[in-house]
This record gives C-alpha cells, sequence and structure tokens, in this order.
C-alpha cells in the first residue's frame, strides 16, 4: 500500500486515512442517530473507552488495557439490553433502503408498500378504514378488547376487514411489523377544542389516540375516501401515496413524522 507520510516511527498510509475516515463516519452515523435519545450518555461513554483502550494498546499499558477491553465487552452486552427499540430501529431503516433490500432480499415481504397499497385500494373502493400503525407493541387495553386477528398483514386481509360486509368492519385495526393483531378496536375519542368541528367520528377518534400514545393512525374517509393521518395529536388531511410514504418510513424508523 502506497506510504503516505511518516509520523515519528508510524508510516501512515493511504488504506490508514481510509480507515480513518470509514471510523469518523461510523461514529458520527451512530452519535447522530443517538444524539437525541437516552442513549446518548452511553454512546459517548462506550466512544470514551474505546479510544482509552486503544491508547492503553498503543503504549503497551496490559492491565490497563485488559481492564478497558473486558469493560467494553460488558458495556456493549449491557446497551444492546438496553437499547434494543433504538438497534431495532436502526436495523429498520438499514433494511428500508431500497438499494440493501434490492441486494439482499428481492423476494421480502415489504410490510411498508404491503400497507401502502392496502390504503390505496380502500381509498381506490372509497372503502372507511382506520390503521392503527405501531413501532412498539403496546396499547394492551385496546387490543383486548377488539377481536384477535394475529394474521400476516396483506391488502386482501385489510379489504376484508373493512368491507361493509364484514362483521369487523367497525373500528380500528392494529398493525405490528407484518401483522395484524386485532380488529374492531374502539380508539379514545380525541376533545381538542381547536379541531374542525366537521371532522366525523372516525377522525377523532385517530386524533384521540395519537394525543394519548406514539402510535401512527391511517384513515381512509368513507365519505370521500381522502387518506388523513394522526400522529402525536396532529391530524393531516388529504394525504397522496408519495407522501403517505414518506410519513410512514419516518415513523417506522423512529423519526418524527
Ligand atoms: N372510538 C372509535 N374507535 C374506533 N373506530 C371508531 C370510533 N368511533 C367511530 N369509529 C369508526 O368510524 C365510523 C364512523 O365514522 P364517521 O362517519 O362518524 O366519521 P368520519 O370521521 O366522518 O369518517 P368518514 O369520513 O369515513 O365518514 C364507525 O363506523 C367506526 O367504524
Amino acid at each position: 500500500m502506497i506510504d503516505l507520510f511518516h509520523v515519528g516511527y508510524l508510516t501512515v498510509t493511504l488504506l490508514d486515512i481510509i480507515d480513518i475516515l470509514l471510523v469518523t463516519g461510523l461514529i458520527y452515523v451512530i452519535y447522530t442517530f443517538f444524539r437525541d435519545s437516552r442513549a446518548k450518555q452511553m454512546v459517548v461513554g462506550l466512544i470514551i473507552l474505546i479510544l482509552l483502550g486503544s491508547f492503553a494498546r498503543l503504549l503497551n499499558l496490559q492491565a490497563l488495557s485488559w481492564i478497558l477491553g473486558s469493560l467494553q465487552t460488558a458495556w456493549l452486552i449491557f446497551f444492546v439490553i438496553v437499547f434494543q427499540p433504538e438497534l431495532r430501529r436502526i436495523l429498520l431503516i438499514v433494511g428500508q433502503n431500497p438499494l440493501v433490500r434490492r441486494l439482499f432480499s428481492p423476494e421480502t415481504y415489504d410490510l411498508t408498500e404491503e400497507l401502502i397499497h392496502s390504503v390505496m385500494e380502500l381509498q381506490r373502493r372509497k372503502i372507511g378504514a382506520l390503521i392503527v400503525v405501531l413501532r412498539d407493541l403496546g396499547l394492551k387495553t385496546i387490543v383486548e378488547k377488539g377481536v384477535a386477528i394475529n394474521g400476516t398483514l396483506s391488502t386482501q386481509l385489510i379489504l376484508s376487514i373493512f368491507n361493509t360486509d364484514s362483521p369487523l368492519h367497525d373500528g380500528a385495526i392494529i398493525v405490528y411489523q407484518d401483522q395484524v393483531i386485532a380488529a374492531k378496536c374502539i380508539l379514545p375519542l380525541s376533545e381538542n377544542t381547536d379541531v374542525d368541528p366537521t371532522i366525523g367520528t372516525r377522525h377523532l377518534a385517530a386524533l384521540g389516540l395519537s394525543e394519548e400514545s406514539e402510535a401512527f393512525v391511517i384513515i381512509v374517509s368513507e365519505e370521500t375516501g381522502k387518506i388523513s393521518t394522526a400522529f402525536r395529536g396532529i391530524l393531516k388531511r388529504g394525504l397522496d401515496e408519495p407522501a403517505l410514504r414518506t410519513d410512514l418510513i419516518k415513523y417506522l424508523s423512529g423519526r418524527n413524522v
């Protein structure tokens, strides 16, 4: 490999520079991802431990590098256990990258696209629907009061549920990962007095749940076929397919919508 320059007895090659740039980039990406989360201090702690460990090895301080090495392993295991939801979100972002999808799993079942396809079909057929998408499993009381489905999400399943002849069409369905967990779920109605007084109970139920939880709720209006979403107490109305896709991907990858 091409030698670039010397620092004391160290020879710096082009490969070393590439290595440093890649590690810097990786640390930057990890840091920016965790910056606003509770994991921030732990990420900083882990980086400090890794840097100290490297210095200890460089200076051949064997006892110190052994202790720091063991601490790094324990820290890493602790980090993985405590921050499992954040790590899952990272994997989701990586998994949703079109390039990664094409490379590794061309046939993989794609929840986001299947869900969007279902919503567009509901709109096309003007079938009213209320779909609660969860990124973390919760809403136990609401799910328990509904009807358990636990079926793999598909457009056919969603259309069958919301078909007005179906005994399950009233209320909301709860979607988590690739599963429709429950149907016929009753959501809390919003009591927000600032909302447009003409909106009906389907939209108020979506808004109500979004005020009380981290759920992302999709509404298809039976009356107009319009698609709306509710997240953190904000109702967005009249979304088209690209806007829905953007918001859904943002939500599922743990970002603000
Ligand atoms: N609390 C609730 N939880 C879940 N679903 C509800 C709730 N309240 C109403 N719904 C659903 O909304 C339907 C009634 O919708 P309504 O017409 O009152 O509202 P809307 O917001 O005007 O919707 P649309 O635009 O589809 O007419 C009910 O049949 C039921 O399926």
